[in-house]
């Protein structure tokens, strides 16, 4: 069995290990975070360095448990350019349509369901509950937050953060750099990388 290391001991990454655990691969899960050396354990998990120990692990696999989709999406470079394996974690509660493919770095949370030919990309948070229809595109370093409902054949553009609780209709095209607020619904397409809020959604006044 392979060593996990996981990259931030916040509630995300508590959240991860769990995941990881759950899926019964890795022989050792363990944490690099800058709260290192005040903070050595993390749930039942050791937190044995800082961020910029990574090049020490680098024959491990990882993972970048950041909910920042900027900061986890820097984390995911750096593995990338230390040419280490990231790989994706995917809750055994979830379902996921064997017409799907999820991009490395990805995590599929507890009881998620991502439906036929749908595609998720790389760096991507799809939390717990969240249901993704038929045919969706997520573009990478997307966070679908808790409970999150996207209809058949939606496309979310890179690093989009969707609220908690919010619905995307079917045949809507989200775009890049997107705030959804909590409980919103998105009738309508939406390209300009702002804040938007409310049922149905209007673009935030602070992001005038
Ligand atoms: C496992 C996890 O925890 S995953 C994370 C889950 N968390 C979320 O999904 C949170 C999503 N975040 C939000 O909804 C936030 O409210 C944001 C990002 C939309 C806006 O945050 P901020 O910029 O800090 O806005 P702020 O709180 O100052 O509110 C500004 C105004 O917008 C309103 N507003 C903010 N969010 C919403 C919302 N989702 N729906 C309706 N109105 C809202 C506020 O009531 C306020 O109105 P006012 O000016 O009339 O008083």
């Amino acid at each position: 069995m392979e060593e996990l290391i996981i990259i931030g001991s916040g509630g995300h990454g508590k959240v991860c290990a769990e995941i990881a655990e759950s899926m019964n691969k890795w022989k050792t899960i363990r944490f690099l975070d800058d709260s290192f050396p005040g903070a050595r354990k993390c749930l039942d998990f050791d937190i044995i360095g800082k961020t910029c120990d990574i090049d020490k692990y680098s024959s491990h696999d990882f993972f970048v448990a950041i909910g920042d989709n900027d900061i986890r999406e820097k984390f995911f470079e750096e593995l990338t350019l230390l040419k280490c394996n990231i790989v994706s974690l995917v809750h055994p509660t979830s379902y996921i349509s064997k017409y799907c493919s999820i991009g490395n770095g990805t995590s599929i949370h507890q009881n998620v369901v991502i439906n036929t030919d749908s595609t998720i990309g790389k760096g991507c948070i799809i939390n717990t509950g969240t249901i993704v229809e038929h045919e969706n595109v997520i573009s990478d370093f997307v966070h679908l937050s808790p409970n999150v409902s996207l209809g058949g054949r939606v496309s979310v553009g890179r690093k989009t953060w969707i609220g908690i609780g919010s619905t995307v209709i079917n045949d809507i095209q989200v775009g890049e750099k997107i705030i959804v607020g909590a409980m919103s619904l998105v009738l309508n397409n939406i390209s300009d990388a702002n804040v938007y809020y409310g049922v149905p959604v209007v673009r935030s006044k602070e992001s005038f």
